[in-house]
This record gives structure tokens, C-alpha cells and sequence, in this order.
């Protein structure tokens, strides 16, 4: 972290976007983890809840009181309008120039947040995406047949796209604000499929894309949203990036 304030000067400011929907129960030891794993760094967090059910938040409001509003900002919307238009929802309301987005359900662990800062430092990349398919990364806690399809998921736009990142699905990023913006207007995806929509994209628009190793663990609390129509939104995904890119 020295050698992160070292290179900073102060300039950096990293906005973490985090997309709730039914959190309540994962928020909150997110958010300490966050401050935990960042002491030294100028961060804020914007939390796109779309109207969860459960409270998620209440939570958020109480965490705002604690943290304070400049570093916690809650971007709510009405209902649940999907993962890629609440990332692009939370870019909105960004202030920094560099961005992350994660889960909230911890499956992507704040530890992980100094290595893809200090990898953007070093390297100068404009993404930097955790990858669970190199030596080093990996997945604890899914069923077999999650891990099939996210593997399959994977092989199969590796082999129709031709991307040169080793995990298309993953969402764990950091993006310099202004590359984000640029390949973000050029999405169409609403869904899970997003993730893979915006790296190939990048990708394919020349951007210097680095990877880390992670270790994405199944939440502990709550429920994945993704669903068959998900997997089938996938496909028709993975068959635009196909013939448009
Ligand atoms: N605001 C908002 N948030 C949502 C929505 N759907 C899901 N989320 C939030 O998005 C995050 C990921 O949702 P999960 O439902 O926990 O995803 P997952 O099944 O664990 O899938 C993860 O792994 C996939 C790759 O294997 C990723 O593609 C996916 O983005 C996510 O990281 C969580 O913080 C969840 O609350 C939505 O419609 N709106």
C-alpha cells in the first residue's frame, strides 16, 4: 500500500460499484471488508440496489450514518431492471477515475482489491479483470454442475471469440472511468451476459487488458440470481458478439 500512495500522489480515486438485490444479510460485512482491505486509498462505494425486498436498503442507509455519504452513496432504482444497466446506473454517479465493479455477496473478497490496484499501477492497463481460470485463481463452494457451465460457458466464447482473457464471465474489474464509458456505450447486453459483452468489446477495441488470480467463493447468505433464462440470454449473446465484433 506504500508503494500504492507512492505512485498515487493523491490523483487516484477508485469508485467501487456494487449492484444489490437482496443483500441485506452480505452488505455490511462487504462494506467493513472494503475499508478493511483499502485503509490508504481514496474510494467510494455506490451501491445499485433495485429495490430489494428484503431491507438490503435500510442497511445501506445505516452504513451511510457510519461511513459517512461521501464514501457509501446509495443509487437506488425502482425494481429489478437487471446487472448491466445497473452498472451502467452506477457509472453515472462515479467520481473517480478509476472504477471497480464487484458483487456484493463477498463471492469476490475485498483482499483481492489491492492486487488489481497495484497490477494497473505497474503494468498501466486500462482493465484489470480477475480471472478463475489460471494457475492461482479458482472457484470454492459451487456444485458441479454450476462449474460445468461456467467452464462450457467459457470454452465455448474462448473458442468462437478469440478474446485473449482467460475468464469471459467473470465480473471482478477495474477500469480506468474513461474506458469504461467507451466500451459501456457500445453494450447492448442487459444480464449476466454483460461481463463477457464489455471485455470482448474492449478487447477487440485494442484496450491493454491484465489479469489477477482470484478465488470466487459461493455466497454464504442468499441466493444466485441467475437462471435459465440467463444461460439462454448467454447463447444469444455469445451469437451477437459472433457476427458483431
Ligand atoms: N441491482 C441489481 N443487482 C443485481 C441484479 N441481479 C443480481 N444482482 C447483484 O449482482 C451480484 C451478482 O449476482 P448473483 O446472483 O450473486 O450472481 P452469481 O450467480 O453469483 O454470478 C456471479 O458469477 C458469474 C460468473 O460465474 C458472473 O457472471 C456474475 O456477474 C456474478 O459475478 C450480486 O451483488 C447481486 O445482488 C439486478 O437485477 N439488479
Amino acid at each position: 500500500m506504500e508503494e500504492q500512495r507512492k505512485h498515487n500522489d493523491g490523483k487516484n480515486k477508485y469508485s467501487i460499484i456494487v449492484p444489490t438485490y437482496n443483500e441485506r444479510l452480505n452488505i455490511a460485512l462487504l462494506v467493513y471488508l472494503v475499508f478493511k482491505h483499502l485503509p490508504d486509498v481514496d474510494f467510494e462505494m455506490i451501491i445499485v440496489d433495485d429495490g430489494s425486498p428484503d431491507g438490503t436498503q435500510d442497511v445501506v442507509k445505516k452504513l451511510q450514518e457510519v461511513y459517512g455519504e461521501d464514501r457509501i452513496l446509495l443509487r437506488a432504482r425502482p425494481k429489478k431492471l437487471g446487472l448491466g444497466t445497473a452498472y451502467v446506473h452506477g457509472l453515472k454517479h462515479c467520481s473517480g477515475n478509476y472504477v471497480v465493479i464487484m458483487d456484493a455477496d463477498l463471492s469476490h473478497h475485498p483482499k483481492y482489491l489491492p492486487s488489481f490496484i497495484k497490477k494497473q499501477m505497474e503494468t498501466g492497463a486500462s482493465i484489470v479483470t480477475g480471472t478463475r481460470y489460471v494457475k492461482g485463481g479458482g472457484v470454492h463452494g459451487w456444485t458441479l454442475m454450476r462449474k460445468l457451465t461456467s467452464r462450457g460457458a467459457n470454452v465455448l466464447a474462448q473458442t468462437l471469440l478469440w478474446p485473449g482473457v482467460s475468464d469471459l464471465t467473470g465480473s471482478f474489474r477495474l477500469y480506468r472511468k474513461s474506458v469504461l464509458e467507451d466500451v459501456i456505450s457500445s453494450c447492448v447486453s442487459k444480464g449476466y451476459v454483460f461481463q463477457m459483452e464489455m471485455i470482448v468489446r474492449a478487447s477487440r477495441k485494442g484496450y491493454h487488458i491484465e489479469e489477477v488470480p482470484i478465488t470466487f467463493v459461493d455466497r454464504v447468505y442468499g441466493t444466485s440470481k441467475l437462471g435459465g433464462s440467463e444461460i439462454v440470454e448467454y447463447l444469444k449473446g455469445l451469437m451477437y458478439l459472433l457476427v458483431t465484433t
